[in-house]
């Protein structure tokens, strides 16, 4: 693997949840492989699971780990190509990647949406500069439109947790008062398309996600019609695709309870985290034995450590 930007790097998803449940077996197994290499972790937004996850697995395979919030920390950086630069931004992206490149044999990034242009986002420009412009590999920790280590995570744990072949899968949208990114629900639904698991998203009117990233997938607008018989609930918050960035809904009746929860299979409930209690889902929800989120934010450490196995080893060729 050369990258880690989103799908079209992964040349077999199945074989690389089965590389993500071997580091969980058996986590040490490969410390030589990362031994005076360095991964550099690029945060222009906060995270928890995800800067942490990542240092504990870069150092797993006996990586160094430098941390930068580039967001805070370092210069604001340009990304358009041929502009003056007399306003606040001190730095371009062309030297910044580059000059990264010459400190990190890998570097992983997290920007996430600006939410003001669809375009903009979609051209994925933070990301595709750096894959563009560092001369190293580059790793995404949530982009502006889509979060593969996340979602690599939640097939790992789909898959410790099915208990038949075919689970039935639903993505729901669940309410919030921000405008979120995508990013989280476009990545679930393509690799959760890249199986062979009945699949279903519900969202209200207008919260449908982009028609390239759904593809064939089955788009409801009643959780009630989605849950029923339902093995897995995936819950989200996205603002609108098609009116960019949008909130055009908190509907409460959206939130997912227990009442909800009784509609499915026994379903395990998921989240990418974090999650606001009360506000999108009921405590008793989150607390319940049902709910998987918390194994679910342990595998993000397996699911970047198959991917930085992958490009360590690419590395080496
Ligand atoms: N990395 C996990 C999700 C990150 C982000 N959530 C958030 O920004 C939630 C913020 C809040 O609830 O205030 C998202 O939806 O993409
Ligand atoms: N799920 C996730 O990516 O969490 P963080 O935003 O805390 O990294």
């Amino acid at each position: 693997m050369k990258h880690f930007i989103n799908l079209n790097d992964v040349s077999d998803v199945t074989e690389l949840v089965k590389l993500g449940l071997e580091q969980k077996a058996n986590p040490f197994a490969n410390k030589h492989l990362g031994l005076n290499k360095t991964i550099g972790l690029l945060f222009f937004n906060s995270s928890l699971r995800t800067r942490i996850s990542t240092q504990k697995a870069a150092m797993n395979l006996g990586m160094n780990v430098i941390v930068m919030n580039v967001g805070s920390d370092s210069w604001q950086l340009e990304f358009e190509d041929g502009v003056i630069m007399d306003q606040g931004k001190a730095e371009h992206i062309k030297e910044a990647a580059a000059v990264l490149g010459q400190y990190c044999d890998i570097i992983a990034v997290r920007a996430f949406a600006e939410l003001k242009d669809r375009n903009d986002d979609y051209k994925e420009t933070v990301l595709e500069s750096f894959r563009k412009y560092a001369g190293v590999p580059i790793i995404n920790l949530e982009s502006a439109t889509r979060h593969p280590c996340q979602s690599l995570a939640d097939l790992i744990t789909i898959e410790e947790l099915k208990t038949k072949e075919k689970p039935k899968v639903v993505l729901t949208w669940a309410p919030h008062f921000k405008p979120l990114p995508q990013a989280v629900g476009n990545s679930f639904a393509e690799w959760v398309l890249m199986t062979d698991y009945e699949f279903v998203i519900a969202n209200p009117e207008g919260y449908d996600l982009s028609p390239e990233i759904r593809k064939n997938a089955k788009v409801v607008h009643s959780q009630e019609e989605a849950f029923a018989g339902a093995d897995f609930i995936y819950a989200k918050n996205w603002s609108s695709y098609e009116q960019y960035g949008q909130v055009l809904t908190q509907d409460p009746s959206w939130k997912i309870t227990p009442e909800k929860m009784a509609l499915t299979n026994n379903a395990k409930f998921m989240h990418c985290l974090p999650v606001r209690r009360g506000l999108k889902v009921s405590d008793e929800v989150l607390d319940a034995d049902y709910s998987a989120v918390i194994q679910q934010a342990g595998n993000r450490v397996w699911s970047v450590q198959a991917v930085i196995k992958q490009i360590l080893e690419g590395l080496a060729v």
